[in-house]
């Protein structure tokens, strides 16, 4: 039985709950996030994305000639986001040249591994990574200014259409892994759950300098 993106999310319920729910959702739907906390979050994300623009690029390598046409938009989508991160930084007067966190590497030092893995452990690690934010940022929708553009931007109909097309090409790659292949998706989705949680906490414990 090849295993399935919707299996993962039904065996392991509780621990997507964990990647997707957080106070730091709540409080920016509530408007009380600290801005430090925000800030934190918002320049190590940006690092993070520079980073999982790097693992776009592994998985482009190892696609197959029908997967290009999805992956190529989302290295589109990729250009945009970075250069959104910088101008969010401009506007609150940030600097994007800081060190990266020790949460943050670890995440970014996963996706270095996750890069030497076979197509179908990339593909359903890439699908959850998109899919942590589209969940995330949709299920604490609507957020207040200045959230409100962070919310939709993550939150929005065409990014879940987007991400349930990277769930049907992972798929389609999981259907001809082999036990020991779905060993490793299994244990990348999970990876992928805890890193996103602790990436959220991130932001309070760490103080971004002013
Ligand atoms: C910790 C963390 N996890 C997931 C994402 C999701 N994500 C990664 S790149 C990108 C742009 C569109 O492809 C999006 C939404 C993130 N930003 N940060």
């Amino acid at each position: 039985m090849p295993l399935t993106c919707q299996q993962l999310l039904t065996k392991y319920t509780a621990q997507w709950q964990t990647a997707t729910v957080h106070p730091f959702l709540v409080q920016c739907q509530q408007g009380t996030i600290q801005t430090q906390q925000f800030n934190t979050w918002l320049t190590q994300d940006y690092h993070f994305v520079v980073n999982f623009t790097r693992f776009a690029a592994s998985l482009i390598q190892s696609a197959p000639v029908a997967h290009l046409d999805l992956l190529l938009g989302g290295i589109t989508a990729l250009k945009d986001e970075l250069n959104w991160f910088q101008a969010k930084a401009t506007e609150r007067h940030l600097s994007l040249d800081q060190p990266l966190q020790p949460t943050c590497q670890t995440y970014c030092g996963f996706m270095a591994d996750l890069a030497q893995e076979p197509y179908p452990v990339k593909a359903t690690g890439f699908w959850a990574i998109e899919l942590a934010y589209n969940q995330g940022w949709q299920s604490h929708s609507p957020m207040p200014a200045p959230y409100t553009e962070f919310a939709d931007r993550w939150g929005n109909a065409a990014f879940t259409t987007y991400v349930e097309l990277l769930a049907q090409q992972a798929n389609s790659a999981l259907q001809n892994a082999d036990k020991a292949t779905q060993i490793e998706v299994e244990k990348a989705f999970l990876t992928v759950a805890t890193l996103e949680k602790d990436f959220w906490q991130m932001a309070y414990e760490i103080t971004q300098p002013a």
